[in-house]
């Protein structure tokens, strides 16, 4: 893994709201806090490992799962219980994660 990381993956149905700008933070645990404000990341899907687009870290901030609201689901353009759901699907134990904040910089593909 480099110092500053700079690939993320997301799941594949997620990517067209990463890549329209719709969707503009994600949750994480420990082992994927490690992105550095400011430097550039690579969107993949992570079923088929393939770059979407370009994001750049604006923040990245720890959160505990029962603090997460709904202004986070709107950032996340999901409903608040989905994204509790999915979290707790991705993440089943842990109570301590991060909120990576991000910008759209570039797009791959054009997704309609
Ligand atoms: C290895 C890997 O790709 N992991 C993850 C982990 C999370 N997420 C999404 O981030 C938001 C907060 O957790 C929700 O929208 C999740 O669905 C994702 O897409 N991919």
């Amino acid at each position: 893994m480099p110092a500053v990381p700079d690939k993320i993956t997301f799941f594949e149905f997620l990517t067209p709201l990463v890549c329209s700008g719709k969707k503009t933070i994600t949750i994480r645990d420990k082992s994927e806090s490690h992105y550095v404000v400011g430097s550039q990341v690579e969107v993949f899907t992570l079923e088929t490992d393939q770059k979407v687009c370009d994001i750049e870290i604006e923040s990245v901030e720890p959160i505990l799962f029962d603090d997460i609201n709904e202004f986070h689901a709107q950032q996340e353009s999901l409903d608040l219980p989905r994204l509790k759901q999915l979290i707790k699907e991705i993440y089943p134990d842990i109570n301590e994660l991060f909120v990576i904040t991000y910008k759209l910089i570039a797009n791959n593909k054009s997704l309609s």
